[in-house]
């Protein structure tokens, strides 16, 4: 490993990353190596957790430094297989400083009952804890991406939807997993549990009252 790696490793950040992987993979919303995070360093690099690590049990070493011009990525290492998609929410938002990437089953089984690209969520207090969201009576979309193996092209589609209307710290793939951000690590967290919590609600509801 450079030198340069391993001054990114110091960071603080990285260590506390390394611990909020524990704390979700606590949860089973990190499941068979499944699931992939990110820490900005600088405009326009991040630390990336490698690609196929338990991440429940990570260590600051299985953080690569990854660097981006546009799509093109260079990183010493094989990064998570995602590192496109988080390349592209750190450049279309300056302010964005940790990604998230989960898959828990309640995400992964409501993104499969959604047809549309897009959820309206209405109604629950615990909306409010996403960024910019004052009130239960807000509307609060959440984006819904079909799933790909082809990254790259996953994350031109979400440069041309946030074009059109910036998403709101969180976005689903489609019988894949979850996306979340935010401009602080802590904040991610906080939009981690706020989005898992107003699925699991959402998908309680449909058992009761029907699909939408
Ligand atoms: C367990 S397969 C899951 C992967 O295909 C992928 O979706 C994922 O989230 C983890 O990939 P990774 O390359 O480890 O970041
Ligand atoms: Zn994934």
């Amino acid at each position: 490993m450079n030198s340069t790696a391993q001054l990114h490793q110091l960071n603080p950040n990285a260590i506390a990353l390394c611990v909020l992987g524990r704390w979700i993979a606590g949860r089973q919303w990190v499941p068979a190596t499944g699931g992939n995070f990110s820490i900005r360093t600088s405009e326009n690099s991040a630390l990336v957790t490698a690609s196929g690590k338990d991440k429940g049990e990570l260590s600051p070493q299985d953080l690569l430094p990854v660097s981006w011009q546009g799509q093109q990525l260079s990183c010493n290492g094989t990064p998570s297989a995602e590192t496109a998609l988080h390349a592209m929410l750190y450049q279309l938002n300056p302010a964005t400083k940790a990604v998230l990437h989960t898959h828990s089953v309640q995400a992964t089984v409501f993104s499969r009952l959604i047809n549309q690209d897009n959820y309206l969520f209405a109604g629950y207090e615990m909306q409010k804890a996403i960024s910019g969201i004052s009130s239960h009576e807000q509307l609060l979309p959440l984006a819904i991406f079909d799933n790909t193996q082809d990254i790259p092209a996953l994350a031109t589609e979400l440069a041309q939807r946030w074009h059109k209307q910036p998403l709101q710290y969180g976005l689903l793939v489609r019988g894949h997993g979850l996306y979340v951000w935010g401009n602080s690590l802590e904040q991610a967290k906080r939009h981690l549990e706020g989005w898992e919590f107003l699925i699991n609600c959402e998908l309680e509801r449909f058992k009761i009252a029907g699909l939408p």
